[in-house]
């Protein structure tokens, strides 16, 4: 600590967490009494909240307090809070690094209905824990000679495709340090679950129906075959089938291992919308929920611990 030039202490700049991102900056002006002193004693006590309390900003309270050696009694001389933004990519990373030696190299398989993000998410976590990342439906468009999904459906009918995706899923069951996002309905099949859960553990990305409707109709149906042949707008097409998968499908997807819904989150950070939510965010979250499904008695033996 460095004593010597502002009469204030400027304390935005002054306290910063290593959470933030941001090492510590600032100096400290004594009064000419204390300089005499030879010797001051600061002590600065910083109260950092775990999580974020509400929006993307986090509320940090702290205290300088500052004596001499001579005279011990402290005088405090500046207190208060202030907002810092939280860095968002770095918490990804300390997360990371926290459940790395629990995740034991296990892979990571995320599943959910269409447009729930598994991918965009899935991306993200396998770049912080440097797996590899896997989408299950491109895998299966590659062993059948590159024809896109739509097509197999089209061509070879869906029972064809589910087989497909077992086999694709069977192939990667052996594997570990992957993140798969798997297809919407790779749930359904028991078999899959096996694969699923051999080296690996699975995640729910649990979104509300109608921001899934959204984000499907922002980019159109005809990629998506189960919600293509619907009457009407892009919106209400993919609403109303979604509901029904929901409906005939939730029971699978309460399987995984770890949920992670995006309503909780939204309510934990205070957003008022899901749609608030960054997808880095989101895979915070799932490394939160995979942490403590590790952290369970199961997630131990996964561990080796
Ligand atoms: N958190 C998010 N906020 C807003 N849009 C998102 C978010 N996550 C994903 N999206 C968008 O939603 C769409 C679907 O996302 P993504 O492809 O990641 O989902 P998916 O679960 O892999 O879908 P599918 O199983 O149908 O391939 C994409 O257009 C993507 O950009
Ligand atoms: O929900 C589903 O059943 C599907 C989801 C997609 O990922 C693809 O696997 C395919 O379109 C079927």
């Amino acid at each position: 600590m460095e004593a010597g030039v502002a009469r204030y202490l400027q304390y935005p700049t002054w306290i910063e967490s290593e959470s933030f991102g941001r090492k510590p900056t600032g100096s400290l002006r004594f009064g000419r009494r204390l300089w005499e002193d030879q010797k001051v004693r600061v002590v600065v006590s910083a109260h950092f909240p775990v999580q974020a309390s509400s929006s993307r900003n986090r509320s940090v309270s702290f205290e300088v307090s500052c004596s001499s050696y001579k005279n011990f009694s402290a005088s405090t001389l500046e207190s208060g809070s202030f907002r810092a933004p939280y860095d968002e990519a770095l918490m990804l990373k300390n997360k990371s690094q926290e459940i790395e030696p629990y995740l034991n190299g296990h892979s990571v398989y995320l599943v959910g209905l269409m447009g729930s993000g598994k991918t965009t998410v899935g991306k993200i976590l396998s770049h912080v824990l440097s797996y590899s990342f896997v989408d299950s439906d491109a895998l299966i468009e590659q062993e059948v000679n590159g024809m896109s999904v739509a097509e197999i459906f089209k061509l070879h009918g869906e029972s064809f495709f589910r087989k497909k995706e077992s086999e694709v899923l069977r192939g990667l069951s052996s594997k570990k340090q992957l993140v798969v996002s798997t297809g919407g309905g790779a749930v359904v099949r028991d078999q899959n679950w096996d694969y699923m859960q051999k080296k690996g553990i699975s995640v729910w990305l649990d979104v509300p129906l109608e921001a899934l409707a959204q984000r499907i109709a922002a980019v159109g149906t005809h990629s998506r075959p189960l919600l293509h042949h619907e009457p009407g707008d892009p919106y209400t097409k993919a609403l109303k089938r979604l509901s029904y998968l929901l409906e005939q499908r939730g029971k699978n997807y309460a399987k995984a291992n770890a949920r992670v819904s995006l309503e909780e989150i939204a309510g934990k950070l205070g957003y008022a919308h899901v749609s608030d939510l960054t997808p880095t965010e989101i895979a915070i979250e799932a490394l939160e929920q995979i942490e403590g499904y590790l952290k369970q008695e199961g997630g131990m033996a996964i561990a080796g611990l």
